[in-house]
């Protein structure tokens, strides 16, 4: 797939015979169906999360002089009751906050490795329900904030606040949607606000520096570094540019930056932390090991040993 990303917070896909073209452009309409994958029964739960949110976590590390290890996963792959298990796994072995996505039947900027996942779980018949029923149980076993991760249908599906006053209610801290145009967070943020969920937004390598500084004023909890233009993948090396896109970042705004997109090994991690990231994110490289494993309990101790791994080279 070639892709070009123009600016943050913005996926735009012009699907031609040869190829799709993915871009981040804030200058387009967004020309992708808003087809949906579920629109589940409304569930009502409740439980109060007594863990720190998004920003008071990184106010903590920051203290403390670390950086936060993020690591992310799909939903319901290879099931919930794995997902369940994976996120007090990567809990216990240091995560300072979980990015958990929800399968969607066009993840757009995903790359192959979490299109996979997520077809696997929506075949499995995961839905946001079933996904909230898990959250419900698990987050209060948690001592680490969930961010949730989702792309914009499945929130303009439910409602806007409906969806925000559901995943308030099971514990979820933050909220990253990677397909909402800037121009459109508007509403998001008022109804994410109201119910205390941080809106977490991005920025790419490309994006123009006053569209990143506008991105970075409304940001909740931090804000995401897209490390290199493309679709989400482990890579074999992490951009040498982040270092001074973080630079520039720092010099705009003293909220948390972290990064994400292509970091896979502990040497990423460490080579990110010390350019100066806040937070590092791992996503494909846990996710393959999840959909890999022969059996949910090998996949669950390779995740294991992989996370500590990784979160040794913060240490
Ligand atoms: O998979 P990677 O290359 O490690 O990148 C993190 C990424 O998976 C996670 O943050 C994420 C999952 N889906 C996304 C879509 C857009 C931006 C980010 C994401």
């Amino acid at each position: 797939m070639a892709i070009t990303a123009k600016s943050a917070t913005f996926i735009h896909f012009q699907h031609n015979k040869s190829h799709s073209l993915f871009r981040l452009d804030s200058r387009s309409s967004v020309p992708f169906s808003r087809k949906s994958s579920f629109s589940p029964p409304m569930a009502t739960f409740s439980v109060a999360s007594s863990t720190l949110g998004l920003s008071e976590t990184f106010t903590k590390l920051k203290r403390e002089g670390k950086v936060a290890f993020i690591p992310y996963i799909t939903a319901g792959d290879p099931d919930l009751s794995t997902t369940a298990e994976a996120l007090k796994v990567l809990d216990s072995c240091g995560s300072d906050i979980i990015e958990l996505g929800v399968p969607y039947s066009d993840p757009l900027a995903d790359g192959p490795v979490i299109q996979a996942a997520a077809t696997r779980s929506l075949a499995r018949g995961t839905n946001f329900d079933s996904i909230l029923k898990m959250l419900n149980e698990v987050v209060p076993k948690l001592s680490c904030p969930i961010a949730l991760f989702t792309y914009y249908n499945p929130i303009l599906k439910r409602g806007v606040e409906e969806f925000m006053i559901t995943v308030k209610e099971v514990g979820v801290h933050g909220l990253v949607v990677p397909d909402v145009p800037l121009e459109e967070t508007a509403i998001l943020r008022r109804e994410a606000s109201k119910h205390k969920i941080e809106l977490v937004l991005l920025t790419t390598p490309t994006t123009p520096r006053e569209r990143m500084k506008a991105i970075v004023e409304v940001t909740e909890g931090f804000l995401y570094l897209v490390s290199s233009i493309g679709v989400t993948g482990a890579r074999a090396s992490v951009s040498a540019k982040v270092q001074s896109l973080l630079q520039e970042i720092k010099a705009e705004s003293s909220k948390p930056v972290a990064v994400g997109f292509g970091i896979s090994t502990p040497e990423h991690v460490k080579q990110v932390a010390g350019w100066g990231a806040d937070g590092v994110i791992v996503g494909s490289a846990m996710v393959k090991i999840l959909g890999d494993a022969k059996s949910p309990e090998e996949g669950l101790k390779e995740l294991e040993k992989f996370t500590k791994s990784l979160k040794s080279a913060l240490l």
